[in-house]
């Protein structure tokens, strides 16, 4: 676990906290996973693949088969296959990144379209690395026991994996008892977060994800492709609604026309859209701000990648 200064109000009794980092090629269904662990949609999920941009952090709570109370601290990386662009490699240095400092490392593979020959350059990194490596063979609802066996038997051979599991994070299967697993492996100590601030963190980043699932579904191909968005302020007000501001980044004036739209239209249908979702996930009514920003560089600031992907837990 790294020691980053973060806030912990249990001290005394019988807690466990610990950091798990999720990897895996694009689709495998990591964001999925991190939700079915996590009890709530925190990751953004799409069809499409590469749509985890940011290092983002799920907060699961479970008490452990030996009743320890266990904060895990799931880090959903994005895809780590073959960069080419800055970012991108910044994406598979972030995946890198939040396995060196992991307390497990879970490898989450889709037995049915996951390439073999792919996993190869994965397997290989993970066969040296030091932490805990558990296997899950994700998507067994859609996979045929045979094969599914034998590539568990082949991927064990490669790797030193802790432990397999095969589950299915779509309908919950065999998720429950990965979990107590888990929660077993992580090392005695104070929880990271206050409990109270679990829920809080990540209403936050899922504030700042269904705002980004917005943005590609309605500009599509238009979205720029180094686009974000980035958390401003989240405050509960008197009457029981929420109040976000939120800052969508883009690199070029042009981009920015593209997000605003005819007249504001474009945004405005955006927010709306987010605003609707959210204040049903959230239960409670939302106000909703977004602000475009143009930020030349900003795929080149690390503050803005710390900003996205951690600031909303501090
Ligand atoms: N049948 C089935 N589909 C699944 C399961 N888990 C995830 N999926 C689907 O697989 C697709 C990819 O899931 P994601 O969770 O977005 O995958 P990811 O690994 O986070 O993808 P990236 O963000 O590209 O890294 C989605 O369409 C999911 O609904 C599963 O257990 N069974």
């Amino acid at each position: 676990m790294s020691d980053a200064p973060l806030p912990s109000t249990q001290t005394n009794g019988n807690t466990r906290c610990g950091l798990v980092a999720v990897i895996g090629a694009p689709n495998a269904g990591k964001s999925t996973l991190v939700n079915a662990l996590v009890g709530q949609k925190v990751a953004i999920v799409s069809a499409k693949a590469q749509t985890t941009r940011a290092r983002m952090l799920g907060i699961a709570l479970a008490d452990a088969p030996d009743g320890a109370p266990t904060q895990m601290i799931l880090v959903d990386t994005p895809g780590i296959f073959a960069p080419k662009r800055r970012l991108d490699r910044a994406m598979v240095s972030a995946a890198w990144e939040g396995a060196e400092a992991a307390d497990a490392v879970l490898l989450v593979v889709d037995p049915v379209k996951q390439r073999r020959h792919e996993l190869e350059p994965l397997l290989e990194a993970l066969a040296n690395r030091p932490e805990r490596k558990i296997l899950v063979l994700n998507k067994v609802d859609a996979a045929k026991k045979e094969p599914l066996l034998a590539l568990a038997q082949d991927l064990t051979a490669k790797v030193d994996f802790a432990e397999v599991f095969f589950v299915s994070a779509l309908t919950g299967d065999g998720v429950a008892d990965m979990k107590a697993a888990l929660a077993t492996a992580m090392p005695a100590g104070p929880w990271h977060y206050p409990e109270d601030q679990v829920s809080d963190a990540s209403e936050r980043l899922l504030a700042t994800e269904i705002t980004r699932e917005q943005l590609y579904r309605q500009l599509h191909e238009e979205l720029p492709y180094d686009s974000a968005v980035r958390p401003e302020s989240y405050a509960q007000r008197k009457d029981g609604s929420v109040e976000i501001h939120q800052q969508i980044i883009v690199t070029r004036d042009n981009q920015r026309a593209i997000v605003l739209g005819k007249g504001g239209s474009k945004i405005k249908a955006i927010g709306e859209a987010a605003r609707k979702e959210l204040s049903e996930v959230l239960g409670q009514k939302v106000h909703l701000f977004l602000h475009v920003k143009v930020e030349e560089n900003w795929a080149e600031s690390r503050e803005i990648y710390e900003e996205i992907g951690l600031d909303w837990v501090r």
